[in-house]
């Protein structure tokens, strides 16, 4: 049986088929897409410039020779790879377990095709059946937000020692099962203080691969 790590390494590979030459990728965040970077040389034609969702994959890129542009610089991205958290068989995906969720939503909200790639242990019936539900707050907001959150069922945790990369703080939303993905997403952004949260149900992805 393949460990988890073999898995990511399966679907990160298969992810580079839908890298195309002369095109600016975009690149989220996490474990799997840490993966899917180191296997950019192996592409018989240079990846040349890149936009990414985090600081760590920004460094990640560089270290393998691609340019990394502002979200500013580009209009569209063919294509955006990045994990996830959870998937379900909808499509629909909570991410945000390395606190990057606001920067992941913003490129995959610019690329033409956003291509999921996960490990079977990501597959859910139903979001937040696995995993807590990330949340990015801004700091005097904390106990604002967490009292709504509470309202709508779940129980929000401050993550200790996490800082986003715009310089926020996540609180983790246990015990909340999420029938709606569409409808909880909008809600839970409209509370104020709240930047995004880690639903990726208006921007599901256009393809999901799932290493089995
Ligand atoms: O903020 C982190 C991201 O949403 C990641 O894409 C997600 O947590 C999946 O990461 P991994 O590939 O390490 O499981």
């Amino acid at each position: 049986m393949k460990t988890q790590n073999e898995l990511k390494e399966i679907v990160a590979r298969k992810a580079l088929e839908f890298v195309q030459p002369q095109q600016v990728l975009g690149v989220g965040s996490g474990s799997t897409v840490k993966i899917f970077i180191s296997l950019l040389p192996e592409l018989p034609f240079k990846v040349e410039y890149a936009v990414a969702a985090s600081k760590e994959s920004e460094a990640n890129l560089k270290a393998v020779g691609v340019q990394v542009l502002d979200a500013n610089e580009v209009t569209t991205l063919g294509v955006y790879i990045d994990g996830a958290d959870e998937v379900t068989p909808e499509g629909y995906m909570t991410k945000g377990g390395g606190a990057a969720l606001t920067r992941e939503k913003i490129v995959a909200s610019l690329s033409e095709n956003f291509i999921c790639i996960v490990d079977k242990s990501k597959k859910v019936s139903q979001l937040g059946t696995q995993f807590a539900l990330p949340v990015e707050v801004i700091p005097m907001a904390r106990e604002a937000v967490s009292r709504e959150l509470r309202k709508l069922g779940g129980n929000p945790v401050y993550r200790e020692n996490c800082i986003t990369d715009n310089g926020n703080i996540i609180l983790d939303v246990h015990d909340f099962v999420i029938e709606d993905p569409i409808a909880m997403e909008q809600i839970i952004n409209n509370i104020p203080g709240v930047v995004s949260n880690g639903i990726f149900a208006r921007n599901k992805a256009n393809q999901v691969l799932v290493a089995e």
